[in-house]
């Protein structure tokens, strides 16, 4: 019997599984089959629950393609109602470990237990010059845009945990997100490959933003890409302030930048269902 919750945060899904005493498959493995939209339960990412010796717990976490990543926003604010809901912790505040180090979380509980909203301390945004494979003598990298699906591209690369390509564009369109995003995640520029934000600036605290996500595709909403963008476009004086408000495709989340150079994240996060997978789902073959 293995039981499983279902969860998404700005539209951005997630299979969460409580691993605190039992052995689970393989992860890889897992993620694939349960993410699959038609031949799974459908999701863009799995959360694994474990025990934790340098913070309360610690989360796992895997792209719908089976790869492993550092960190996910959505989904540690997911992890974080599903973890206090279920009385994985009794803490209204606690702390979580993943690759990318131990994060802060602080949950917004209702009189019914119910928890409505998440902030996660997610650290500080490192800007990354994108890994050209050969730059001629005396030539720095932001003299050269980045060349993908024949495009000439100004980026800016900024890991969050993970890594985050962001392009500003005049307007979001579906289209370029669906040839540059798949393009610019494969780049050779990127031996280990990117998430890649699309972001239009609407105001003077306020961006809009649509993300293809490695691993996982055109998801409707990335909370480490939101860190990134609003980081970005901080520092390139596209905002200003001390937070800013993204409008994703999946709803409204919140960055918040402290005086240290970290990020805050708000947001929901909502429990879509539970269930108990099929015994014979993962002995099937893996289908996308
Ligand atoms: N959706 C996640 C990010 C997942 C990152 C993953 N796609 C990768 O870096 O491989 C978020 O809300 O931050």
């Amino acid at each position: 019997m293995l039981e499983f919750t279902k969860m998404q945060g700005a539209g951005n899904d997630f299979i969460v599984f409580d691993g605190m005493a039992r052995t689970l498959p393989e992860y890889g493995l897992l993620a694939r089959a349960v993410c699959s939209r038609r031949f799974g339960i459908g999701a863009d990412g799995i959360l694994v629950a474990r025990a934790s010796d340098d913070a309360d717990l610690a989360m796992v976490y895997y792209n719908a393609d089976g790869s492993r990543a550092a960190m996910c926003g959505n989904g540690m604010r997911c992890f974080a109602k599903f973890a206090r809901e279920n009385g994985l912790t009794a803490k209204n505040v606690f702390t979580v470990e993943t690759p990318d180090g131990v994060k802060k979380v602080r949950t917004a509980v209702s009189g019914e237990g119910v928890v409505t909203r998440v902030t996660v301390d997610m650290g500080r945004p490192v800007f990354l010059p994108y890994e050209l494979p050969v730059l001629l003598p005396g030539e720095r990298i932001a003299d050269r845009p980045l060349e993908a699906a024949g495009r000439r591209l100004r980026v800016t690369c900024v890991r969050v945990g993970v890594p985050h390509t962001v392009i500003f564009v005049p307007a979001l369109s579906r289209a370029e997100v669906e040839t540059v995003g798949p393009a610019v995640e494969r780049h050779p520029a990127f031996p280990s490959g990117t998430n890649v934000d699309f972001v239009e600036v609407t105001g003077r605290d306020r961006l809009k933003i649509a993300t293809w996500e490695r691993g996982a595709g055109h998801t409707l909403a990335c909370g480490t890409g939101c860190c990134a963008a609003a980081v970005a476009a901080r520092t390139g004086g596209r905002v200003i302030g001390d937070r800013v408000r993204l409008d994703t495709e999946g709803g409204p989340l919140q960055v918040g930048f402290l005086p240290d150079g970290s990020v805050r994240l708000t947001g929901g996060a909502e429990t879509i269902c539970t269930g108990v997978l099929s015994p014979g789902l993962l002995c099937r073959r893996p289908r996308p």
